[in-house]
């Protein structure tokens, strides 16, 4: 079974609706109920900025701090992690807009955000994730991204350095300014990183299909899930090949692209797309409660691929999960996620509803800002 990453302590200061709270926890899951709008979701994007990123709303940082706050906000959280404890706190120093949060380990400053996922990996389910498989197909690339990034901390340096590379490209281009050797050089890391990442992405759908086909049945859909649009699956050339590929088909597009202002081809136009195994239906044309079951399997499966892969299972944020699922089906999801060996949060609005998980779990109400036991 994976080790287990958990929180023992998490204080949040000039939050969200929170001017200030403290939670302490031992290694069981946490369940936080209250009313709408009294700060459960608040709590789990906190957790979230445990891992690199805008965490679970994709925030902008200064939007975090509490209105009212003088300051910026901070959240700090003892972890048992992947090297043992260690205590991290991120935050912004002013509410002032800033683009990047400080972050420090052991009370050190890191050197970047991706240090993070030494200690552990987080991953989160929420309600706004609920049209992933009908809204736009930019929204399942970033899943898609966040899913690879949890088994290969260097996908997000490889898809911010690539995108840097094609903003420069494309403005190049649409300058006018068609120097060859310049371009050139801009579209062989380009296609270097690009092949990189959808290699990436490629390996990590068929570590995940390898892992469902294995798994024993659920009450939760199994998914079957395939790339498109660049780099098919059924491409099994060198990658040096794919990259010269990738870098002549750049060179031969200069003047379409210029002509669209944008890049026509690369992985920053890749979808995920997703079926539902058992139906055969593609996701998108299955009920809005088939879509949810499909993502919560999808999930579970993912959070299981990263326990197997990195020694360490991760920790899990469910927002609202368990609001539309029945008795039994509640109870084989919280079954489900004892399993996977991590420690999760899930919120909801009753408490009588995560009874089945007794005392496999850490019950806090949450009021207007404050959390009581
Ligand atoms: N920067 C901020 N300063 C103060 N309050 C904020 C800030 N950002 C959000 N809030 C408030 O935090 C409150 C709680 O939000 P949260 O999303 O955590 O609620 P919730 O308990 O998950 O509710 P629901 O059950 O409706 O999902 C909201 O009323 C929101 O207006």
């Amino acid at each position: 079974m994976a080790q287990k990453t958990y929180l023992t302590r998490l204080k949040l200061t000039d939050f969200r609706n929170y001017a200030s709270a403290t939670l302490a926890l031992d290694e069981r899951h946490v369940v936080l109920t209250g009313d709408n709008g009294s700060g459960k979701t608040n709590l789990l994007e906190a957790v979230s900025f445990l891992s690199p990123g805008r965490g679970l709303r994709r925030a902008v940082l200064s939007d975090v701090t509490r209105v009212g706050a003088s300051g910026g906000f901070s959240v700090f959280a003892d972890l048992e992690g992947r090297e043992g404890a260690v205590a991290i706190g991120t935050g912004i120093e002013t509410g002032e807009e800033s683009t990047s949060r400080k972050l420090r380990l052991n009370g050190t400053p890191a050197k970047s955000v991706e240090e993070l996922t030494d200690h552990l990996n987080v991953l989160w389910l929420t309600p706004a994730m609920d049209g992933l498989f009908t809204g736009g197909a930019s929204d399942r690339r970033r899943f898609l991204d966040r899913l690879v990034l949890s088994l290969d901390p260097a996908h997000g340096r490889r898809a911010a350095d690539y995108e840097r590379a094609m903003r420069s490209r494309n403005r190049l281009l649409s300058e006018g300014r068609f120097d060859p050797a310049w371009l050139s050089g801009i579209e062989v890391q380009m296609a270097e990183l690009g092949i990189a990442m959808a290699a990436a992405r490629r390996e990590m759908l068929t570590l995940l299909a390898a892992l469902i086909a294995r798994s024993g049945e659920t009450p939760f859909p199994s998914p079957t899930l395939s790339l498109i649009g660049f780099l098919d699956e059924d491409d099994t050339r060198p990658y040096a090949e794919l990259e010269e590929a990738y870098a002549e088909n750049l060179r031969d597009s200069r003047h379409r692209d210029a002509a669209a202002g944008r890049t026509l081809h690369g992985p920053h136009r890749a979808d995920l797309l997703v079926r539902h195994r058992e139906k055969d239906m593609e996701a998108e044309r299955c009920s809005t409660g088939e879509q949810k079951a499909l993502l919560v399997g999808l999930i579970l499966a993912h959070a299981r691929l990263t326990g197997d892969m990195t020694g360490c299972a991760p920790v899990l944020l469910l927002d609202e999960i368990a609001a539309h699922l029945d008795e039994g089906r509640r109870a084989s999801l919280f079954d489900l996620v004892h399993d996977l060996g991590g420690q999760a949060f899930m919120t909801g609005t009753d408490r009588a509803m995560f009874s089945a998980l007794n005392d496999r779990a850490q019950f806090f109400t949450v009021s207007q800002g404050k959390v009581l036991s």
